[in-house]
């Protein structure tokens, strides 16, 4: 365990996204008696996890993980961002929110920007790292916090954040539109609803377990499901048609990565 681990995390905002996290973070050694969860609510926590409406006086943590929306921080930066100068690690996984705001704003020691995503409560997520410190001790305890949560990649260009969102952030939220579109497909064709649902859910399951174990990439699995003039090809050459799905899935990036840019814009008010 890293230094900053070792000193104590204090997770601002515990709602899915947090929760996700702490459950995680607890689940995997992270001792809970050094966790102080800020929120002014009432969240579910696991056993021995503080949870405090305000930063515990004549404390300094570790790292502080903000996790609130991005649309509250500048309340809370008025109210208590004073209390986080000096920190050695700020770990900010808002949307859109640049580290150079976060510096501004809280004065810490060093800032990293994380994108993870709602899987990472089962350690499964992934989570994307930024950070311009050249600290590497501290860009290691960063890594060390997410490696729990599932897969860790450090992105180049902290400008590529907003895609990385959009992409990796938001994609479960994609993803189970998917699913209950398959659900639905399935059932205009007369399956009962919720035996659809059953069945698109294994497969999306099946399907992105075996990808991830697979010798060949998406591209060359979906041609072994494709059997040479069978029924597959048929469904592909809708979706393939014009590129249709990929079309769709570039506008849906294209509008989550344009709404990251102006909560982005938002946050250097
Ligand atoms: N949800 C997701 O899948 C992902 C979310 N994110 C990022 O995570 C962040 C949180 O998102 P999400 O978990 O969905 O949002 P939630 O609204 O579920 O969680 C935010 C939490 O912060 C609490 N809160 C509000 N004000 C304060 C304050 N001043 N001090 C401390 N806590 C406060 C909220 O309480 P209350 O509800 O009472 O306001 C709530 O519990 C966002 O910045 C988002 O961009 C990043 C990746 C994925
Ligand atoms: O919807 C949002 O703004 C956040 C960012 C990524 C996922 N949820």
């Amino acid at each position: 365990m890293s230094e900053a681990i070792a000193a104590g995390i204090w997770l601002v905002g515990c709602g899915n996204m947090g929760g996700a996290m702490l459950r995680r973070w607890t689940e995997s050694g992270v001792d809970p008696a050094r966790v102080v969860v800020l929120d002014p609510g009432t969240p579910s926590v696991p056993a021995g996890v503080r949870v405090m409406a305000s930063p515990p006086p004549g404390e300094l943590p570790g790292i502080v993980v903000l996790a609130i929306k991005p649309q509250q921080l500048g309340a809370f930066a008025d109210a208590v961002g004073d209390r986080l100068a000096g920190v050695p690690l700020l770990v900010s996984i808002l949307a859109g929110v640049e580290e150079a705001v976060l510096a501004e704003r809280f004065a810490p020691r060093a800032v990293v920007r994380a994108m993870p995503n709602l899987s990472v409560a089962i350690g499964k997520g992934v989570v994307a790292l930024h950070s311009d410190t050249p600290d590497a001790a501290l860009r290691d305890a960063a890594e060390r916090l997410m490696a729990p949560l599932g897969l860790v990649e450090w992105i180049a260009d902290e400008p590529l954040f907003d895609a990385v969102t959009a992409l990796s952030g938001c994609g479960p939220g994609f993803v189970y539109r998917f699913i209950d579109a398959m659900a639905e497909a399935g059932a205009a064709l007369g399956l009962p609803i919720d035996q659809a649902r059953r069945l698109a859910l294994a497969t999306v399951e099946g399907s992105g377990l075996l990808a991830a174990q697979a010798d060949a990439p998406p591209a060359v699995l979906a041609d072994r499901v494709a059997s040479p003039g069978g029924s597959t090809r048929e469904g592909l050459n809708v979706l393939d048609r014009d590129d249709a799905l990929v079309r769709l899935m570039r506008d849906t990036l294209a509008a989550s990565a344009r709404r990251n840019a102006e909560m982005a814009a938002e946050a250097r008010k």
